[in-house]
């Protein structure tokens, strides 16, 4: 699979591209009812001059305003098709590029880059149709009808406005295109820098603030925004002279029009009330084109958006999908770990070594470990975020043989910073099951030790209106709605002060009832002194990327 190429290929245009497609269609037969207003309107003007009855004006009349009406209505109706249509292919293109985004985290991706990514690329998808193709096609129909119009009426006349269309349809967008095109690139980057630069100093303001490097920061951001300007200013100068140089063609084509049809007319071979129309033709002509040099711009900013987007995503996913995947059951699934080695994507040694472990179903095993011995390693590789050497069973099944998602069915995780979103708390807990209902919900709650938080209330952005405890709660409460039979909890007290730790803990290990239980802690403690690895069958310790030695059994 590669990148936004396969995000898009298969099936993505699948319901979008009738509609896209009347889209075009709409857009042209209003450009055509432009040009036909303009033509019936100097057509009108010229003829009303003459003071002829009013009755042999009406034809006219209707037609003006039948194509003047149909103008304003069919651009209405393609502005909803083509809006409908290109936003329907953004919403299936985000939900595709979201899905590759999950097989690619944690191991390969940092969370601004993908805002970036998300942001700036995927958008770039609507605009693709609304700014860049659908114009084109609309102005080639709208184009090759007013030619044909004024081809009709005065061959030469027909060249002319061939020759004009030409240079301001094609070879001016073509100029701005490629005068564009390394700007349009470097747009695209110094746009992802910005909002990654921007999103990573916001969300470490505090820090950025207390050590003074604040000022080096918005330094960086203002040199990214700088360049961003140059970029968008590159841009901006050849789309002026493209469209100045479409302008020169419409002039050029009204006027060459004009030189032809007032000879044509004074020698007979065109009827003097067609002038007019030869003239302002071209005028509605050029409006279809006017907005192509902008629209190939559009093209070129949307193709290196693919093509950042490509370089990410095209990336290897950490763990590959078994070809014949397996099943494991649900009840009394015991995991067995062997001689287990892991590396991390792009790192030169192993973060883990030789590891083995038993859990049978309904154990409880503290796993304690220096920082960077690999515990929060091993989490990633039981929940395949991460690929592994060696054996790791889940009733008795290779965990590489099952499905990734089947897995993270059957073990859950609570890790030390899980994410809260700006909601309720209930919906929160809910994210884990959606389906669930208000009592299912509340049980959860209730469970994990929430019973002083109101259901209702907003956590406030990465829960900053509840403490550090109610988090490690609301995430807890999630994991048993989901109902995993087996539970890594990582760390869950590592942010909290000695007496919420302990209470904290308590409530997780009691609340997890029989499940089975790997919690990951820095607690050094001797299980029979530590209450709360009293509460804990096992108590192992990792040795640097090494294998666990019991420290003793609580129980
Ligand atoms: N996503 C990752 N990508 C690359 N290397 C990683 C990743 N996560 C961890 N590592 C590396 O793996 C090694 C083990 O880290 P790990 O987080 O598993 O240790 P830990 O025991 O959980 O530490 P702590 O107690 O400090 O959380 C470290 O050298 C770390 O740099």
């Amino acid at each position: 699979m590669k990148g936004i190429g396969a995000v898009r290929a298969p099936g993505a245009m699948k319901g979008t591209g009738a509609r896209l497609a009347l889209g075009a269609l709409l857009g042209a037969a209003t450009l055509i009812c432009g040009i036909g207003l303009m033509a019936s309107s100097g057509w009108l003007i010229s003829r009303a001059a003459q003071q002829p009855p009013v009755l042999y004006l009406m034809v006219a009349i209707v037609s003006v305003r039948a194509f003047g009406m149909g103008r304003a209505v069919l651009r209405y109706a393609e502005r909803l098709v083509s809006h409908d249509a290109a936003l329907r292919l953004l919403s299936r293109t985000r939900v595709r590029v979201f899905e590759k985004l999950i097989d690619l985290a944690p191991g390969r991706l940092g969370t601004s880059e993908t805002l970036g990514l998300v942001v700036s690329g995927v958008d770039g998808t609507a605009d693709r149709w609304l700014r860049g193709r659908l114009p084109m096609i609309g102005a080639a129909v709208a184009g090759l009808a007013a030619v044909a119009l004024q081809f009709w009426l005065l061959p030469s006349a027909g060249l002319v406005l061939l020759a004009g269309l030409l240079v301001g349809g094609i070879a001016a967008p073509w100029l701005a295109a490629r005068a564009a095109r390394k700007a349009a690139v470097r747009e695209a980057r110094s746009r992802d820098e910005m909002s990654t630069l921007t999103a990573q100093t916001l969300r470490g303001l505090p820090e950025l603030l207390a050590y003074g490097a604040a000022p080096g920061r918005l330094a960086r951001i203002r040199r990214a925004d700088e360049e961003l300007n140059r970029a968008a200013g590159r841009s901006a100068w050849s789309l002026g002279l493209a469209t100045a140089l479409t302008t020169l063609a419409c002039c050029a084509a009204v006027f060459g029009s004009l030189a032809l049809a007032v000879p044509a007319a004074r020698a007979g071979r065109l009827d003097v009330l067609l002038v007019a129309v030869l003239v302002l033709t071209p005028l509605a002509a050029f409006e279809a084109v006017t907005t192509l040099s902008a629209a190939a711009q559009q093209l070129l900013r949307s193709r290196a958006d693919d093509e950042m987007l490509d370089r990410v995503l095209g990336a290897e996913p950490p763990v590959q999908e078994p070809r014949t995947p397996r099943d494991a059951d649900r009840e009394g699934t015991a995991i067995t770990i062997r001689d287990l080695r892991v590396r991390w994507p792009d790192a030169a040694e192993d973060a883990l070594t030789g590891f083995g472990l038993d859990l049978p179903p309904g154990r409880k095993v503290a796993l304690f470990g220096a920082s960077g011995s690999g515990k929060s390693t091993l989490a990633a590789a039981l929940l395949r975020f991460v690929e592994y050497r060696g054996s790791i069973t889940l009733g008795g099944v290779e965990l590489r043989d099952l499905p990734a998602a089947r897995v993270r069915e059957l073990v859950g995780l609570c890790a030390q910073d899980a994410h809260v979103f700006d909601t309720t708390v209930t919906e929160n807990i809910r994210l884990a099951r959606p389906g669930a209902s208000d009592d299912e919900v509340a049980e959860a709650m209730r469970r994990s030790g929430l019973t002083d938080l109101p259901p209702t209330r907003r956590v406030g952005e990465h829960g900053a209106s509840v403490s550090g405890g109610e988090r490690q709660r609301i995430a807890l409460a999630r994991a048993l709605l989901a109902d995993f039979p087996i539970l890594i909890l990582d760390e869950p007290d590592a942010h909290l002060d000695p007496a919420t730790a302990d209470r904290v803990l308590r409530d997780l290990l009691e609340a997890a009832g029989d499940r089975t239980v790997l919690l990951i802690t820095h607690r050094p403690g001797i299980p029979g002194a530590d209450p709360v690895l009293g509460l804990v069958d096992e108590v192992l310790t990792l040795a640097p990327r090494g294998a666990p030695e019991t420290v003793g059994a609580a129980a």
